[in-house]
């Protein structure tokens, strides 16, 4: 789009801020109004896009020796007092030290007698080592009965988590002799287990309700409960009610682990009353964004608009792997069918396809076949590609709020653009706004994190193309050299 097309001529920016012009009833909720407009308020006030000035060369030990950083740790995996075939498996992963959250949570959520933990860490910081770990030092491998007894059960939102977490527990645990590792996501009736006989179990909080319903999940050995995204899982109406009946079922001794990235205050209060009386580390919502991560905006006139910018935009999309995020399963179907019809080669994953088939999709995008995703917010959370270089928000996320009002989704859109900026590498965030509503939502957004998010001025798409490639290369190139570090 260019800001020439714009009605009233100008960008939508430059438009809002004119100082002549009555400013805009906005919509603050109560963390907003804390904010001050000042410095964070800058980006959004119609500046132009500065030439990122990231170094290539920053090594993930030199992160991991930053005190302020989410990757600091001052102790190594060895004296976290991990048992020495896990810390091989830690060691095949190529996992030199732990990260500030692996190193605070471990000790905490390995002591004995064991107590309830509720974590939170930026996204891409290595969540998922810090409660796969315990659950692993946790686990009686001694016999052949405990082997085959579920001991440790992980929930997560979706199936694609649900999966990866499998893989995780997989890789790090490739030393332990009899581990074995449970999947309990929706599958069809034939391919349903007669009973589950492992010893650690990963699913979404449904199949696995169902599965204990059955008699085919036996719980009663269980001794630690992880919910990944546990804001997410406890907040949803559905999936809240299925945590809460799984945990009824379960035996009341088990250690309640819950971690995210977000944690709202009211479900940080209910999440207190699910994992009670636990140890806790928490964030404030201004140290949430990942520096790594540069969040840049778009100005669009219209739908139209955003369409053709994302097309102009596709050569840079598949530099890496991206991912789209749209507001509706139905607009990723269109988007994919217009974009594929155009011959461009995009793949859509969305809560409306089968299991198998989304698992088919996913793992297209992980190994590198589908190089951009179109999806829902079904993967905003949790996904680890560490390819994806850029993220386009087509449609701010946003929620529902009192009279209809569209209110943006604080915790939404920080999970989307953390599917990029893995562990120290640097991504871009590209979101599109195409009204006055939706700009200052994602005003709101930039108040609340207190970051910065520039503008993009697609009146030169030469310029635009020369400056996201040039970050987009820094990050596959630092990321290539964090990975020989
Ligand atoms: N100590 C470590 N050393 C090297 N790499 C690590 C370490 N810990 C985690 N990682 C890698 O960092 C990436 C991000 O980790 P993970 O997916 O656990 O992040 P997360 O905090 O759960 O993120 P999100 O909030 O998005 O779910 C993964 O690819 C993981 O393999």
């Amino acid at each position: 789009m260019s800001a020439e097309n714009n009605e009233t001529g100008g960008s939508l920016a430059d438009r809002i801020t004119k100082p002549d012009e009555p400013s805009q009833p906005t919509t603050t909720t109560e963390s907003t109004e804390k904010q001050t407009d000042d410095g964070a308020g800058t980006a959004l006030q119609g500046s132009s896009l500065q030439e990122p000035d990231y170094q290539v060369e920053v090594k993930l030990s030199d992160l991991q020796a930053d005190p302020n950083n989410p990757l600091f740790s001052v102790k190594s995996f060895e004296d976290l007092g991990l048992d020495p075939r896990i810390l091989k498996g830690l060691s095949a992963m190529n996992f030199r030290k732990p990260s500030k959250v692996q190193e605070r949570a471990l000790p905490l959520l390995m002591h004995n007698p064991p107590k309830n933990l509720v974590g939170q860490s930026q996204s891409g910081t290595g969540k998922t080592a810090a409660f796969v770990l315990n659950v692993l030092s946790r686990v009686d491998l001694s016999t052949e009965e405990m082997r085959a007894t579920p001991q440790a059960l992980i929930l997560a939102p979706t199936r694609e988590l649900a999966r990866q977490i499998v893989g995780v527990v997989h890789s790090m645990g490739q030393f332990l002799d009899g581990l074995s590792i449970g999947t309990a996501v929706p599958a069809d009736a034939s391919a349903r287990p007669n009973r589950m006989t492992a010893s650690v179990v990963v699913g979404t909080p449904g199949t696995v309700q169902d599965m204990i319903k059955r008699r085919i999940l036996n719980p009663t050995r269980l001794q630690v409960l992880v919910l990944d995204e546990a804001d997410n899982m406890l907040d949803q109406q559905g999936l809240g009610d299925q945590c809460i009946r799984v945990k009824s079922m379960l035996p009341r001794t088990i250690q309640v682990v819950l971690f995210s990235a977000t944690f709202p205050a009211h479900v940080h209060r209910y999440a207190a009353k699910f994992a009670p009386d636990a140890n806790e580390i928490t964030l404030h919502h201004e140290e949430l964004t990942v520096e790594g991560i540069k969040q840049l905006y778009m100005d669009c006139s219209n739908d139209e608009e955003k369409y053709s910018n994302l097309v102009q935009l596709y050569g840079l999309l598949t530099v890496g792997s991206s991912i789209i995020f749209v507001r509706t399963r139905a607009s990723a179907v269109e988007i994919e069918k217009r974009m594929t019809a155009e011959g461009h080669t995009v793949a859509s994953l969305t809560g409306g396809i089968e299991g198998s088939q989304r698992d088919a999709v996913i793992d297209a995008f992980r190994n590198g076949e589908a190089k951009v995703l179109i999806t829902t917010n079904v993967l905003a959370r949790g996904i680890d590609v560490s390819t994806v270089s850029l993220v386009v928000n087509y449609d701010i996320p946003e929620v529902s709020g009192p009279n209809r009002k569209r209110e943006p989704d604080y915790q939404t859109y920080l999970h989307r653009i953390g599917r990029t900026g893995r562990f120290g590498r640097i991504g871009v965030a590209i979101s599109f706004v195409s009204n006055r509503e939706e700009w200052d939502m994602l005003r709101q957004i930039q108040q609340h994190f207190t970051c910065q998010i520039e503008r993009i001025d697609t009146s030169d798409w030469d310029e635009v193309e020369r400056i996201i490639k040039r970050t987009i290369k820094n990050s596959r190139a630092q990321a290539q050299f964090a990975q020989n570090q």
